[in-house]
């Protein structure tokens, strides 16, 4: 085998293949094709040589090692590869008079495509809802938090009042058995039968991903000896006594929650003003929770004041039911065309993603789609809809109630979910009741009646996010009377944002997403072989073969998604994660 050291080429004279020892090298190695610069030893140096030989020993161990080696150079040379080209152009020659010019050995040479590329791809690692974080999570902090944290059984709780019971499970306030068996305090169980599994996943999700955001989670696990049939079993922390729902019930809202959350001592007196920084207070607490669950791709679904409560002991509101939430990091819970929803509280669109899209992919390809997936569908939306709602709620008392609510709802929809519309309806017979709603959100300059209106929007692609939300100027007042310059000009950037830009590329995304249907306004079969057959030589139809070519790479997406959905449909395999769920012995 004979390898020879390159010290020096000119360009005048290009190295043979034998100069370069090509012939001792794998001709497929990428180090060739990439122009990746190859670092070649004499012939003399025998460890060099020895370790050489070692590599391409035919035994399965050398060739993983082998294996293993061409797979580090690949990914060296994706992201630190010189480029393509002729030998000088790409290897750094020097002149060997001048040595400076000489290439210095293992220096690490970044290209700006190779930069470009790892930056664009560990954007999209990291991107909304988070593949990379996803990994992260799923292989080591679930594994190291399983093998610390405690564990439970049925035999070590001790039942006490029932705290709610819903079709899917029945709530207890519980203690331990074993009074010193810790500082639990009062805690919370849930025997829940058919979503018991999910909750159980999204809770452990969210205790390691944002456990500010929901209930503290102590442990669940699936106990079998129940005559019931099996049952899942979920141990929270007692938060406290009262609901958001609770407390706006009562006539002395929003009084009743001012010292629960901004403590004694208000100064401001009565009056709309007061009102609304409480409201603001709630609301503002309400969003941030909603933004640590929204970031991890978590969306709840049931946003209501019901499922809203008052922790004692951090004198915040924290969400909880997570029953109905779907991770869309990894595709779990995640039926299109089918779930449970509160109509009540729920937005127009019904579905979060759209059913157009296929049901939910295997957990690796969903885990690699999801920030495509979640740009296209903006899932987080539908629980701001439901959040606007209990905005307006707390400023208007007759929407309070189930009946004000639902009467709300259909008058709203009468108006195409045109908020500014329903005002205008309104407005000539509005009640004392609603007059006041009206003033408190139009206090300083009606940032409040903005938010409102930029949350509760028929298209969710035109509602704003929480972490928008939560930028929002109204949340910056503090009973001022006019707005600084600072807050003005976020006020305006922030309208701006609220622009729907994005119609061209719903355009498209609609026709692709119905492609197929000419009833439905996408293209059909034919069009679309239309758009294939396009020739890419004319200039005059650049526009239309970039079109045909996106449309081709959607279809291809759609395709992969489309092959999944057989496996997915086995209900085996969709609750592949339930297995990391502990079982009482
Ligand atoms: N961590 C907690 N601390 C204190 N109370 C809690 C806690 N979790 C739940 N509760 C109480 O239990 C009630 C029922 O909880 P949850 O909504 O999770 O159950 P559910 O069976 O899904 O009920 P529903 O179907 O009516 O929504 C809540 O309304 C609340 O009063």
């Amino acid at each position: 085998m004979h390898v020879h050291k390159v010290t020096h080429m000119t360009p005048l004279s290009p190295p043979s293949s034998s100069s370069l020892g090509i012939g001792s090298i794998n001709p497929l190695s990428p180090s060739l094709f990439l122009g990746k610069r190859v670092k070649l030893k004499p012939l003399q140096e025998p460890t060099s040589q020895k370790s050489r030989f070692t590599i391409l020993k035919p035994n399965s161990h050398s060739t993983v090692v082998a294996a293993a080696v061409e797979l580090v150079d690949l990914v060296h040379n994706v992201f630190v590869g010189v480029g393509v080209g002729l030998p000088c152009t790409v290897m750094e020659c020097g002149d060997i008079i001048y040595r400076s010019t000489l290439p210095r050995s293992n220096s690490l040479t970044l290209t700006i495509p190779g930069a470009v590329l790892a930056f664009g791809t560990l954007s999209y690692l990291w991107a909304t809802p988070g593949v990379a974080p996803g990994f992260w999570d799923m292989f080591v902090l679930a594994f190291v938090e399983r093998l610390f944290r405690p564990t439970f059984k049925k035999d070590d709780f001790v039942l006490g009042k029932k705290l709610g019971e819903g079709a899917f499970g029945v709530v207890y306030k519980v203690s331990l058995a074993k009074k010193n068996s810790g500082k639990e305090g009062d805690l919370v169980l849930k025997k829940a039968t058919e979503y018991g599994a999910v909750e159980i996943w999204m809770n452990e999700r969210v205790r390691r991903a944002c456990a500010n955001s929901c209930a503290d989670f102590v442990y669940g696990f699936l106990e079998s000896s129940s005559k019931k049939g099996a049952e899942y079993w979920l141990i929270w922390r007692f938060e406290g006594e009262s609901t958001l729902a609770d407390l706006i019930q009562s006539k002395e809202f929003p009084y009743n929650v001012e010292s629960m959350i901004l403590g004694e001592g208000q100064d401001l007196p009565k009056g709309l003003e007061r009102e609304n920084k409480i409201i603001q207070t709630i609301l503002r607490q309400l969003l941030f929770a909603l933004d640590g669950l929204h970031s991890t791709g978590i969306v709840h679904r049931d946003i209501k004041p019901q499922n809203i409560i008052f922790s004692e002991g951090s004198r915040t509101f924290k969400i909880i039911d997570l029953g109905a939430a779907t991770d869309l990091r990894v595709g779990i819970n995640y039926i299109p065309k089918e779930f449970l929803l509160d109509p009540r509280y729920a937005a127009p669109e019904q579905y979060i993603m759209s059913t157009q899209t296929p049901s939910a992919p295997s957990a690796p390809v969903a885990a690699a789609l999801s920030p495509v997936l979640w740009q296209l569908n903006l899932p987080d939306r539908f629980d701001i809809y439901s959040t606007g709602l209990i905005l307006l709620q707390m400023a208007f008392p007759s929407f309070r109630s189930d009946s004000g609510l639902i009467q709300f709802n259909r008058q709203l929809k009468r108006c195409d979910y045109d908020l500014n519309a329903w005002r205008k309806s309104v407005g000539p017979r509005a009640n004392a009741d609603l007059r006041r709603g009206f003033e408190l959100l139009d206090l300083d300059g009606g940032i409040g009646w903005e938010l409102l209106t930029s949350m509760v929007r028929y298209k969710a692609r035109q509602r704003t996010s929480a972490k928008a939300a939560l930028a929002h100027p109204y949340f910056d007042k503090e009973g001022l009377l006019a707005l600084s310059i600072m807050q003005n000009l976020r006020l305006q950037f922030f309208r701006a944002t609220q622009q729907d830009y994005s119609e061209a590329v719903i355009w498209i995304i609609q026709l692709m997403a119905r492609s197929g249907t000419k009833k439905d306004g996408g293209f059909t079969e034919a069009q679309l072989q239309e758009l294939r057959e396009i020739r890419p030589q004319k200039k005059s139809s650049a526009q239309r073969n970039a079109l045909a070519s996106v449309l081709q790479f959607q279809r291809k997406i759609l395709k992969t998604l489309n092959e999944s959905m057989d496996e997915l449909n086995q209900r085996r395999k969709s609750m592949w994660w339930s297995r990391w769920i502990p079982r009482e012995e």
